[in-house]
């Protein structure tokens, strides 16, 4: 079997701060193979910038540290890169899109001039010839008379438009892997819908990688070929999406896909606070919201990722997938799901309360 272009193991990314030291990322594991999207799901604070800035070492201030695991692009260990083969490796092979267009766009510089600039530090081709790319760039990537809006200035194209020409500058180092980093949060739903669209065709057509990150499970189900589920630095459960979806195997994939909208009268919110990331919970990290949780679930160290319905492709890290427990406790259908209120909803509705997670 061929290599995965891209592979993520044991990865760790801790940052040391006054409130003592933040487990953002604390052992993930994951693969993306060439010409798949693979979606990171997760409530706010699960790991998932994190774990896609630690790829190309774009970690944010106070500096993050990769304190252990190895990721592996291409065949080569970008753990150890020097700064030079590092930056052969980003925005050429891999390219990040993230949720504000407007941080990736110098208001100085019109969009032609950044383009041109892009093109030619990918490829050896005249500024004619860069000129000439960028216009296709723009018209691809669907902005309307792309010749015009070439030499205009960001601040001239709506929220939507900028983030196509964010894409356009992506791909103008015709990547092997796009990070989209929430690229459409900060859109309304109809310019959402076109630019997951656009990220497909564009897919499709260049059999390039993506991944993905969204907290919108709806968005998962449009894009996704496989799905990483984090909770709190770790993984909690992955597979392939129509395996995550219709059958979850970890009680916290359960409780985010009943927190969907449109699956029943209200939309539902996971019961319990988002944990301490500098303290997080012994034991499995989701156990003191989780419904099923019992004595093993407590102590020592998050289970491992065990096969779940008898398939090795669909993980869960659960102590219900290892052969001392009994796995049909935890597992759930989609039509159950559907059918049944969940336990949280019923304390909503017996005037308990359940709080969003997120701890930013
Ligand atoms: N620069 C930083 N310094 C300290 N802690 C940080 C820093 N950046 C992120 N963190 C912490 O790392 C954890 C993971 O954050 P991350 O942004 O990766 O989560 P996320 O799942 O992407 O959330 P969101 O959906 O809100 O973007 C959080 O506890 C966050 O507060």
């Amino acid at each position: 079997m061929n290599e995965p272009l891209l592979s993520v193991n044991d990865l760790r990314t801790h940052f040391e701060t006054s409130d003592g030291t933040v487990l953002a990322v604390d052992g993930v594991s994951f693969a993306v193979e060439r010409g798949e999207t693979v979606c990171l799901v997760g409530e706010s604070g699960s790991g998932k910038t994190v774990a896609c800035e630690s790829i190309t070492k774009l970690l944010p201030m106070p500096p993050g540290k990769l304190v252990g695991g190895r990721i592996d692009f291409d065949g080569r260990d970008l753990t150890d890169c020097s700064p030079g083969q590092l930056s052969d490796v980003r925005g050429k092979r891999i390219a990040h899109v993230f949720q504000n267009p407007q941080g990736a766009l110098d208001p100085v510089y019109s969009v032609g001039a950044q383009l041109v600039e892009a093109i030619r530090l990918h490829r050896d081709v005249s500024k004619r010839a860069a000129r000439e790319r960028g216009i296709e760039l723009l018209d691809r990537v669907g902005i309307p008379e792309a010749a015009v809006r070439f030499d205009e200035y960001p601040h001239e194209f709506s929220g939507g438009m900028k983030q196509r020409v964010v894409i356009a500058m992506a791909l103008a180092a015709e990547p092997d892997l796009l990070i989209a980093d929430e690229p459409t949060t900060a859109l309304d739903v109809t310019t959402q819908a076109s630019i997951l669209d656009l990220l497909n065709d564009i897919k499709a057509e260049r059999d390039m990688a993506i991944l993905f990150v969204t907290h919108d499970l709806g968005v998962v189900a449009e894009m996704a070929d496989r799905v990483v589920v984090m909770y709190a630095g770790k993984v909690m459960e992955r597979g392939d999406v129509h395996d995550v979806f219709e059958t979850p195997a970890h009680p916290y994939t359960q409780a985010l896909l009943r927190c969907l909208p449109g699956r029943g009268e209200r939309r539902e919110t996971i019961g319990g606070g988002f944990p301490n990331p500098t303290d997080p919970p012994t034991g499995c990290r989701f156990h003191p919201r989780c419904p099923h949780a019992v004595e093993d679930c407590i102590g020592g160290e998050q289970p491992a990722l065990e096969p779940a319905n008898n398939n090795e492709t669909h993980r869960a890290a659960c102590v219900f997938y290892d052969e001392d427990h009994d796995t049909e406790v935890v597992q759930e259908s989609a039509a159950d799901r559907a059918a049944q209120p969940s336990e949280q909803s019923k304390q909503q509705t017996d005037g308990g309360h359940a709080t969003e997670g997120g701890n930013r």
